[in-house]
């Protein structure tokens, strides 16, 4: 039995650096980067460079990018729980970056959709569930299958809600019904807004706090929140050169997950977040 399992996608990340949008017909020279990422997929990997063992539960088509998927994640030190799905294709995220930084994103979950309930297995401690994995229908009851499994074997679950859009569509009341037997949430700041109706983030986060054992809310270039019951404490975001911060959002959670696993203590859990995110918002690329 895995310790700690982390469930969500496992996808390539195209990542394509436009100096201007492509005129209909035309040829454009344009750098294109393409590596591992998906949601869940970051997270378990800073978890495993953090030192926390972690099992990751996902789903690849039979495609060479599946297999360099997966072998990405067993050599950054990740348990795989990978399922590969004959005659699917691998996901690919592709990431447009104009020049001022302004990101537009395409998206083919592919086999991630193909996520099924025998795929994820119970961990003794814990369960970190990727919020995309609750928003498509077969991905969702295998999400829910584990977070109820988790918590009847005595775990803690935690889980993020990915982005506004997809929750927006899918149904803020569904995704809260969803959720509410997980000890911790970890939206960002609009997240919160989304799901709460408080523009404030610490109104929003105190909300969520009152729903579940602990919330933390990230707030960008402003740091973030950590709320339970009455308590209420904000650490800055540390001042770095910002070069790209894709997956500034999962490499918080892996670092504060990486402490609040091991001592419960969630101030010294803000500060590694913050810290893992600082180092992730300094270079290019989610990992
Ligand atoms: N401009 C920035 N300067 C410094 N730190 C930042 C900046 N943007 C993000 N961070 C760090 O990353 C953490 C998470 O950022 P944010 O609140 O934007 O999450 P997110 O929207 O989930 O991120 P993403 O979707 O890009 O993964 C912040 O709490 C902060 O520590």
């Amino acid at each position: 039995m895995p310790d700690v399992v982390v469930v969500g996608d496992l996808a390539t990340d195209v990542v394509v650096l436009l100096d201007g949008a492509p005129a209909p017909g035309s040829d454009r020279p344009a750098a294109i980067r393409s590596h591992g990422g998906g949601a869940g997929a970051n997270v378990a990997v800073h978890l495993a460079r953090l030192g926390t063992p972690v099992t990751f539960a996902a789903c690849v088509g039979d495609d060479a990018a599946g297999t360099g998927l997966v072998a990405e994640l067993a050599a950054a030190g990740v348990t795989p729980a990978v399922r590969t799905v004959a005659g699917a294709a691998s996901g690919t995220i592709v990431s447009l970056v104009e020049p001022g930084g302004q990101r537009s994103m395409l998206a083919d979950r592919g086999a991630n959709l193909a996520l099924g309930a025998a795929d994820v297995p119970v961990p003794r401690r814990h369960l970190h569930l990727s919020g995309y994995t609750l928003f498509a229908p077969g991905p969702r009851a295998a999400g829910l299958a584990a977070l109820a499994a988790a918590r009847a074997a005595g775990c803690t679950v935690s889980v993020d809600p990915a982005s506004t859009g997809p929750l927006a569509a899918r149904g803020v009341d569904r995704w809260l019904a969803d959720t509410a037997a997980a000890t911790l949430v970890l939206p960002n700041a609009d997240e919160a807004r989304l799901l709460t109706g408080c523009a404030d983030p610490a109104t929003a986060a105190r909300a969520l706090a009152a729903r579940h054992a602990g919330a933390v809310v990230t707030l960008g270039a402003d740091g973030a929140l950590w709320a339970a019951g009455d308590v209420l404490v904000h650490r800055p975001a540390h001042a770095v050169e910002v070069v790209d911060t894709t997956g500034a959002g999962d490499a918080f959670t892996a670092g504060f997950l990486s402490v609040w696993l091991a001592d419960r203590n969630p101030v010294r859990a803000l500060e590694a977040g913050l810290t893992q995110a600082a180092v992730v918002v300094a270079r290019p690329g989610a990992r």
